[in-house]
């Protein structure tokens, strides 16, 4: 079997004049937690949607555990769960009776890892999935979808709108229980503490692009924060190479540079900065100014 869960080749999607994936070239391999982040509109939930066949690419193409992602059968998607941010369930159905019926329809169903993931949360078999909380609601989304033993697991901002106390409760039952060992995880997340702990590889979309993937350790070394002292006028911050942002605090100059190393050092130095040094960043600040330099922003007025 292919060692990559997922595949993309030269994967685009067009929406009328939009391009909301371009040329997306994207190996991911088995038996890792994938995080998936972008800014809003970056094209996360277009390349899920195309990855479960929900969608047909406009170029290139995709596959999925070794399939085209267009050609999946029902035996195919039993190997792949699905938990999004809605986590639209049947709200007339009694938790009982949805729990059987996903047990009929999953022949690899594992009631262990249900009754682990369930215990994180009150959840009561007899209450309709109506009456359940936001936070319970994610928690039996995942049980149920752990239970029908995914080989990949696909989470589309999973703990959005869930409070702390749930979010740990999620993020528990998903990285250490028995219930999702030996699983990819692909997660997507605008929540940088979560992706610090959830990540061992790290994938960055931007408007459709790939901009990074590796390990979250690799992302923070691309980026440098410089704090320089500069007595005279400091340089135009357009003419900074890399430059993600750029703050004066208590007549330091503070710079979030990417992808230029020692070279900024000397740089700043030319432009008259009397001390300069530089110091580590992490993956909250450094994802963060990364993505919103290329963030739309209104127009000048
Ligand atoms: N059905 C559609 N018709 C037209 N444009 C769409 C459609 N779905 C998405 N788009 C556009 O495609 C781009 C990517 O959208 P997508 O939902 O994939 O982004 P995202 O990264 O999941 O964003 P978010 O973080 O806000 O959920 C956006 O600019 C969006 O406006």
């Amino acid at each position: 079997m292919d060692a990559d869960v997922i595949r993309t080749y030269a994967l685009g999607k067009r929406y009328g004049g939009k391009q909301a994936l371009d040329r997306l070239d994207l190996a991911l391999p088995a038996g890792q937690v994938h995080a998936v982040v972008g800014a809003n509109g970056a094209g996360k939930s277009t390349l899920f949607r195309i990855l479960l066949g929900f969608l047909a690419p406009s170029e290139g193409r995709a596959t999925i555990l070794g399939r085209d992602c267009d050609r999946l059968r029902p035996q195919d998607r039993a190997r792949i769960g699905f938990v999004n941010e809605e986590h639209t369930l049947p709200a007339w159905m009694r938790v009982r009776q949805l729990v059987a019926m996903q047990h009929r329809h999953y022949p690899r169903w594992r009631q262990p890892a249900y009754d682990e993931v369930i215990g994180h949360y009150h959840v009561h078999d007899a209450q309709r999935v109506g009456q359940l909380s936001r936070g319970e609601r994610a928690g039996l989304n995942l049980a149920m979808a752990l239970a029908q033993s995914p080989e990949l697991l696909i989470l589309d901002e999973p703990t959005l709108g869930l409070d702390v106390v749930a979010k740990r409760a999620f993020l528990e039952a998903l990285l250490h229980g028995n219930a999702a060992r030996g699983c990819t995880v692909v997660y997507c997340s605008h929540q940088m503490e979560e992706v610090e702990r959830v990540a061992d590889n790290l994938v960055i979309l931007e408007g459709g692009r790939l901009r990074h993937t590796g390990a979250p350790d690799d992302f923070c070394e691309r980026v440098w924060h410089w704090i320089a002292d500069i007595p005279f006028r400091a340089p135009d911050p357009a003419t900074l190479p890399g430059l993600l942002q750029h703050q004066q605090i208590d007549g330091l100059h503070h710079y979030l540079v990417f992808d230029q190393g020692e070279a900024f050092g000397s740089v700043l130095r030319l432009a008259g900065a009397r001390r300069v040094q530089h110091a580590a960043v992490g993956l909250d600040r450094a994802v963060n100014a990364f993505l919103s330099t290329h963030h739309a922003a209104p127009a000048a007025a």
